[in-house]
């Protein structure tokens, strides 16, 4: 008799009743950015996020990469090293987990003065051990990929053109493989030839396990890797008469 399972994938984030608000003292009023998220995401699963404008998709990206702390609620990771809850976790072990394992890809290069793209983008490879010389090869093979002309390369990325700068960013926040990826809109000011090089490294990461959720300017470019969707209602504001009536 032949049984047919369809495992799930080992889970790398379970989120349960993740709420984010902002207070608006100036107006004495509180945000709702997001309520009572949950999902669960797999070894290799991708997730788009949906919303409108203000939704607040960002914003759980950023609570799940803990630039903000959420209200209430729970995002367990299951890292190389175990559980942790994002939502709870000390600065100190958030920090190593961006270093080695969760990474945050958006459309802003964080450009440091000074420093050429390319040293840039090898220098996650180079801080996980790799030698330089071979560190800087993949890095301009990346920096080929993504349509960064070779004579930018030693320049500055500060000087460059705003779908360079993204493209360099792109370069650099995917080139070490991370266990989870956490995308901000990355294809947005992106021209066709690089957005069809993201798609590609994006289902090479995925087949490779890496967990991915995020949101897409054009969505249609990364249709077939999506596993499921999940939509974000628009955010509502409370002032001190809703608190008072809660
Ligand atoms: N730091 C902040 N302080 C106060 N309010 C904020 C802050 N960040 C976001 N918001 C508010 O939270 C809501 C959700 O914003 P968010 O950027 O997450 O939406 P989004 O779904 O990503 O929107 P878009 O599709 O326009 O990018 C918005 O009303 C926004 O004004």
């Amino acid at each position: 008799m032949n049984i047919h399972t369809s495992a799930r994938p080992s889970p790398v984030l379970r989120v349960e009743g993740l709420s984010k608000q902002f207070e608006m003292h100036h107006l004495n009023r509180t945000l709702h950015a997001f309520e009572n998220i949950g999902f669960e995401l797999g070894e290799g699963e991708f997730i788009l996020l949906k919303g409108e404008n203000g939704a607040g998709k960002s914003t759980l990206l950023r609570t799940l990469y803990r630039t903000y702390l959420p209200r209430a609620g729970h995002a367990y990771y299951y890292g190389r090293e175990g559980m942790i809850d994002l939502a709870a976790a000390a600065d100190v072990d958030i920090a190593v987990l961006r270093r080695q394992e969760i990474g945050f890809v958006t459309q802003f290069l964080n450009a440091r003065p000074r420093v050429a793209a390319e040293e840039l983008v090898s220098e996650p490879l180079r801080l996980a051990g790799m030698p330089r010389s071979e560190a800087l090869a993949q890095a301009r093979h990346w920096l080929q990929s993504f349509g960064v002309k070779p004579q930018l390369w030693p320049a500055y990325p500060s000087t460059f053109s705003g779908g360079e700068q993204q493209k360099v960013n792109l370069a650099r926040a995917l080139i070490l493989p991370q266990r989870l990826l956490l995308l901000d809109e990355p294809t947005a000011s992106l021209d066709g030839a690089a957005r069809r090089a993201l798609v590609e490294r994006l289902a090479e990461l995925k087949a490779s396990g890496v967990a991915m959720i995020g949101v897409f300017h054009h969505p249609e470019d990364v249709a077939g890797l999506i596993d499921r969707e999940i939509q974000l209602e628009t955010t509502r504001v409370l002032d001190e008469a809703d608190h008072v009536a809660q």
